[in-house]
């Protein structure tokens, strides 16, 4: 089942054509679909209900991959709660709906003052990734007449995921404390007045495409909760982070079935049997990824000698995955291609002054030219999160579709927003 399709000769966000929105909200502009959000919710937790039976599995959505308002309300709806990794996605998490008791906060670094919101918010959880931060938690949360609960974000030196950047579990990487100081931590915090740790995270990295990874720091996790208990310490609670990977090449259906869902919770499952201890997860990219796409409109053709430029209006600002990971994006034509159409082989790339703003080179698409909308899709995740204004772009649209409604649920930044809030020092003009 997918929710962006081909009708009538032309590309739909569920019931909308995606013409209608290009028209009225202008491109480029993120396209968001609420059912598949909903689907893919829903597909997740009822997996993970399952893996420790009797026992609430608490799932928290990594708002990093996508905080749209609308997104978040409507997982929010859904019960979800939130993983956060600042003080202003606490901020806009708590905007959205979701309960301070449904909110944990990662992070490799924490400000002070983050901490404060965080406990004066009263957060569920805390997920610990330094002794500094240990000690400057219970501080702050002293100070504040209050316990703050917390786990340890465990690095358990196996690292996986699509590309070196986005791997986090190996012990090269900044996050987390070691297997090693987890023990000695667990037991200076038990004498510890503002903080109240209440078992162990983890989060080994993105877009994880084989159930093997997740197995190989689940056990260790799972072998370091019985060693804590054995030395006399209390852990209630496992949090198994994100990162469970998605389609992004499958040309007509990118909905990833429940396959490595199952998979992945019937291996969770297996391996906690009997552990006794509250489950979490942490999903980003799998319940958004493939709710959104980056509409854009094709604006010059630049056919060189060896090969053909496609200069879109979109830019690696908007989506800044292919030039930080070479991700690759399915590009569709909103027009549906004729069956048997001719092809070209494209570079598509964006108006901003970087060889790098190249979205993919030599892609084959129908013959397109100026006016013409494509869409790259799988883009709902670490997309519109993570885009700027290099070059002085304003931040784009983002637009959420229900059935045959769609809602602006972010308006392009205008320019009074994007210069105006600049001060010129006083010893110039
Ligand atoms: C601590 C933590 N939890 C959850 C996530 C979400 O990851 P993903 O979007 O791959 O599920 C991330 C990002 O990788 C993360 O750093
Ligand atoms: N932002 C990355 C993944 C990193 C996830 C956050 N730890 C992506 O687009 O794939």
């Amino acid at each position: 089942m997918h929710h962006f399709a081909y009708r009538d000769g032309a590309l739909f966000a569920e019931d909308v054509d995606l013409r209608e929105i290009a028209d009225k909200v202008g491109t480029p502009v993120y396209v968001y679909s609420s059912a598949t959000i909903e689907r893919h919710y829903r597909l997740y937790e009822a997996a993970m209900a399952s893996t420790a039976p009797g026992k609430p599995a608490h799932v928290f959505y990594a708002m990093k991959a996508n905080s749209n308002l609308g997104v978040l309300k409507t997982l929010a709806a859904l019960g979800a709660g939130a993983d956060t990794v600042s003080e202003g996605e606490i901020r806009k998490a708590l905007a959205a709906g979701f309960p301070a008791s449904k909110i944990v906060f990662s992070g490799v670094g924490k400000a002070e003052s983050e901490l404060a919101f965080a406990v004066e918010a009263g957060i569920y959880q805390v997920n610990i990734e330094t002794e500094g931060e240990l000690d400057l938690l219970s501080k702050v949360a002293q100070r504040l007449g209050k316990r703050q609960e917390a786990v340890f974000r465990v690095n358990p030196d196996i690292g996986a995921g699509g590309h070196a950047k986005i791997t986090t579990g190996s012990s090269a990487n900044k996050f987390g404390v070691s297997f090693e100081e987890v023990h000695r931590l667990y037991a200076r915090a038990a004498n510890m007045a503002g903080v109240r740790i209440m078992g162990l995270a983890v989060h080994i990295g993105s877009q994880i495409r084989e159930v093997d990874a997740f197995e190989a720091a689940y056990t260790k996790m799972r072998d370091l909760v019985l060693a804590l208990r054995a030395e006399g310490h209390r852990v209630d609670r496992l949090d198994l982070g994100g990162g469970l990977g998605i389609p992004y090449e499958v040309p007509k259906d990118f909905d990833h079935g429940p396959g490595l869902i199952e998979a992945y919770a019937g291996m969770v499952a297996k391996l906690m049997q009997g552990l006794d201890a509250e489950l979490g997860f942490e999903p980003g990219r799998l319940i958004v990824g493939n709710a959104g796409i980056l509409l854009t409109k094709v604006l010059h053709l630049n056919p060189r000698p060896t090969k053909e430029f496609l200069v879109v209006d979109a830019a690696m600002n908007d989506l800044m995955r292919p030039a930080m990971y070479e991700a690759y994006h399915e590009i569709w034509p909103v027009a549906e291609p004729a069956e048997g159409a001719k092809t070209i082989a494209y570079d598509v790339v964006g108006p901003i002054c970087e060889s790098g703003d190249t979205f993919t080179a030599g892609r084959e698409l129908s013959a397109l030219k100026p006016g013409d909308l494509i869409a790259f899709m799988t883009a709902g995740a670490y997309g519109a999160s993570m885009s700027s204004t290099y070059n002085q772009r304003p931040l784009v649209a983002e637009v959420l579709v229900k059935g045959d409604k769609f809602a602006v649920t972010r308006p392009r930044q205008t320019y009074e927003e994007l210069i105006g809030t600049d001060r010129a020092p006083p010893w110039l003009p």
